[in-house]
């Protein structure tokens, strides 16, 4: 029976895994991770992510041939295939600080591995890391190996969290890199034979190790890239007129364009988009191409402009300031169907209202009060480290926020509304109802367009929707910079 253990079980080691062992019955997955919590979340009814048919999946492997533990030498001894999926953050000192990736995850998890290994293995980097990594990571395992043969493979992951089932069910492609000898050739064949068990051959793609990792960084370049061009014309249809939804729809019915991922929004969030542009900006200046990475840099640019002109409208609309006023915030997680919150746009702009000392009332249906309460206090950056490892006290911005578990007690009382994640039930809310308990003149801000805003007019809101025409009360407002 082939043995995998996988080293870090987050959003992408539980869920990647508890696939692997649903599709193959015949290999034995362990996932081991140094958090103890989390382990015994996954060992729980209440597993520690929220993902759309994961509890499915797992309880239909768990215990069968998908394990997860907290015994991370036991596992790694036996496996014949190691999976490292550990956190791959944004340094926040030193050299390369504020952009490159801090391996010292999988540095520590390399040579845990070189460390306890008694007989050969198939290291599978899962984590998405810069550009020769690999590289590094071989002469660790290398020069530790005691006579042992690693062979090291590049296979990362393209699933998106919210449909993360689906994507591993059904993925457009599984990339394997793998050096080009023999030995190499081979792994690339044992690993590609656990996905064969489900994905069509002609979906398996191999590469070399680099291309393989650089594809990882190029593919979340590329779609970051497409929201921050529709971001941009977003601005340009509020000054003119025209509405970004339907210039979206225009342009995406050019099939070489196509119409996914052009959906304005409040900018977009999320564990990895910023994180690898930034450390592809980084590779691409340590490579001497200072034009190639401040190309890529303009993209979270243009996606930190959004958030900040988000903040403005909200605060010139309501008459240059939001002092005191309660503002009701609806969705805090960086997209719908996740629990997760890293890097999403509603830290900035609740950050951006706070700091015109707005009173912000949050509601989000998979968002507990701690986690937003930490995620405001929490420097940039420091989210991406392993839970048990942050900060544990937040302080300053307790006061100023509360935390609801229902819309209507968020919006009650509130002059203004912002919507930040797309949850389908900010589309189906009572509007009348809560126009009614509303200040007035009653606001609704739409970050991510999931509203009627003509609907809303004839309630009586003063609507902004991304990339609309204005509402006539805005026009009137002062110019935003
Ligand atoms: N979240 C996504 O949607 C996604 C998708 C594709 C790729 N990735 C990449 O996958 C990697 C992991 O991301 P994630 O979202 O799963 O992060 P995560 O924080 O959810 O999980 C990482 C886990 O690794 C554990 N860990 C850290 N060091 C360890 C060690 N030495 N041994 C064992 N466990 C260790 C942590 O405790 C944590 O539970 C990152 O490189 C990320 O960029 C993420
Ligand atoms: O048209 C769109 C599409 C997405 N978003 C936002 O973009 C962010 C990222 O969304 P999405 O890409 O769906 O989720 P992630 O889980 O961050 O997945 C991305 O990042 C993963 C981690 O590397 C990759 O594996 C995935 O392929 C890649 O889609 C979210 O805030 C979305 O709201 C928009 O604003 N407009």
């Amino acid at each position: 029976m082939v043995k995998i253990c996988c080293l870090g079980a987050g959003y992408v080691g539980g869920p990647t895994m508890a696939v692997i062992a649903l599709k193959c019955p015949s290999v034995e997955v362990v996932v081991v991770d140094i958090s103890v919590a989390r382990i015994a979340a996954w060992n729980s009814d209440q597993l520690p992510i929220y993902e759309p048919g994961l509890d499915d999946v797992v309880k239909q492997c768990r215990g069968r041939n998908l394990f997860f533990s907290t015994e991370i030498e036991k596992h790694i001894g036996q496996a014949d295939i190691v999976f490292v999926s550990v956190n791959t953050p944004t340094k926040t000192r030193g050299l390369g600080a504020g952009k490159a990736a801090d391996l010292t995850y999988w540095e520590s998890a390399a040579r845990m591995i070189a460390d306890i290994a008694k007989s050969d293995k198939v290291v599978v980097e899962k984590s998405t890391v810069p550009v020769k990594t690999a590289e590094a990571i071989e002469k660790i395992l290398i020069h530790n190996s005691k006579g042992i043969n690693f062979q090291i493979l590049s296979n990362p992951e393209f699933l998106a969290e919210g449909t993360a089932i689906q994507d591993l069910f059904n993925p457009d492609r599984v990339l394997i890199g793998g050096r080009e000898t023999p030995e190499g050739k081979k792994a690339v064949q044992a690993l590609k034979q656990v996905y064969a068990n489900w994905v069509p051959e002609d979906r398996i793609i191999t590469t070399n190790l680099w291309s393989a990792e650089l594809s990882k960084l190029a593919a979340n370049a590329f779609l970051a890239q497409r929201i921050s061009s529709v971001n941009a014309i977003s601005a340009l249809c509020e000054a003119t007129g025209a509405d970004v939804a339907e210039v979206a729809y225009s342009v995406g019915k050019d099939t070489r364009i196509g119409p996914r991922f052009l959906s304005a929004s409040v900018g977009f969030g999320g564990s990895c988009f910023q994180k690898d542009i930034l450390s592809l900006v980084y590779i691409c200046e340590c490579n001497g191409l200072p034009e190639v990475a401040s190309y890529w840099k303009d993209v979270i640019k243009v996606n930190d402009y959004q958030k900040s002109r988000f903040v403005n409208r909200v605060v010139s609309s309501m008459f240059n300031t939001v002092s005191e006023k309660k503002i009701a915030v609806l969705g805090f997680a960086f997209k719908k169907d996740t629990g997760d919150t890293r890097e999403t746009p509603a830290i900035d702009v609740c950050k951006g209202l706070l700091g015109d000392k707005a009173k912000i009332s949050i509601y989000d249906p998979q968002v507990s009060e701690e986690q937003i309460q930490r995620d405001l206090a929490l420097k940039k950056f420091d989210w991406d480290h392993p839970v048990h490892l942050q900060p544990t006290s937040p302080t300053a911005v307790k006061q100023q926020v509360t935390v609801t578990w229902d819309a209507y007690e968020a919006t009650k009382g509130a002059h203004g509304v912002c919507i930040l994640t797309e949850w389908d039930e900010f589309s189906k809310l009572d509007y009348v109802k809560i126009y009614e308990n509303m200040q007035k003149p009653a606001f609704i801000f739409d970050g991510r367009n999931v509203i009627d805003p003509q609907k809303l007019r004839e309630i009586g809101f003063i609507v902004f929707s991304i990339g609309k025409p204005l509402d006539p009360w805005l026009k009137d407002m002062p110019a935003m910079v």
